[in-house]
């Protein structure tokens, strides 16, 4: 199987974890994508009742157009469950979002949910994280002065950008600086200081808010569940 293949999988699985009734955060993502059109199958084919809660543009606008009934996160008191993808997930469920700069609106849905599953192929799963570039989504004004502070600290920063070189504005019209780590040794220290610079809204750190990965593997789906 190739990884899109092995995406389609584990899509295709976590949507057992799905119950009637249940509100339900939706990622973002090439592997969320294949979640959601399954659950958007299960809608419309089986009559599952659920609600769905997004983050990012992308995903609403597939949800909605399978006829997925999606409300604002401010319009529930809880989410039950969310599914997301992840760019990286280390030996003890630390995780890297971010590729798809939907960092911010995953993370506020994922710290409402009464339960986080993470949904990969096995090529993200390594021993400690950060060999994938971290991102950290920052206001425009004054984002070239935090750049160049990252510098300063030796984060190694580079802003991201499009295709055609211009900086890349997510969701909310934020920028994303990726650093280039190689490896995180101590998570929760770099999460600490990157939350406190002025500018800084959010980074793509999730620390401590799963434990069940679901992992596409020639094998089948492999379901891990934290010690
Ligand atoms: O910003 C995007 C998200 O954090 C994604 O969940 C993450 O990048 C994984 O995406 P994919 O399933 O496309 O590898």
């Amino acid at each position: 199987m190739n990884q899109d293949e092995l995406k389609a999988l584990v899509g295709k699985k976590a949507v057992d974890w799905i119950k009637p009734d249940m509100i339900v955060g939706l990622g973002t993502g090439s592997t969320v994508k294949f979640m959601v059109d399954e659950l958007g199958r299960r809608v419309n084919e089986e009559g599952l009742n659920v609600i769905g809660v997004t983050t990012s543009i992308r995903t609403k606008k597939q949800a909605e157009s399978l006829g997925i009934t999606i409300k604002d996160v401010d319009d529930v008191d809880h989410i039950d469950l969310t599914i997301d993808g992840a760019d990286e997930i280390s030996d003890d469920f630390q995780g890297i979002k971010g590729g798809g700069a939907a960092l911010l609106f995953e993370k506020i849905v994922a710290t409402k949910s009464k339960k986080n599953i993470w949904i990969v192929d096995e090529s993200k799963l390594s021993k400690n994280i950060g060999s994938f570039p971290l991102p950290v989504e920052v206001i425009p004004y004054g984002s070239g002065t935090v750049l160049e502070n990252f510098k300063q600290k030796g984060l190694n920063p580079k802003f991201r950008i499009n295709e055609d070189g211009s900086l890349l504005k997510t969701d909310s019209g934020n920028y994303i600086i990726d650093l280039h780590l190689q490896e995180i040794k101590q998570p929760h220290e770099l999460a600490e200081y990157l939350i406190h610079q002025v500018g800084v809204v959010e980074h793509g750190l999730f620390l401590d808010l799963v434990n069940t990965v679901i992992v596409g593997t020639q094998n089948g789906p492999q379901v891990l569940e934290a010690r």
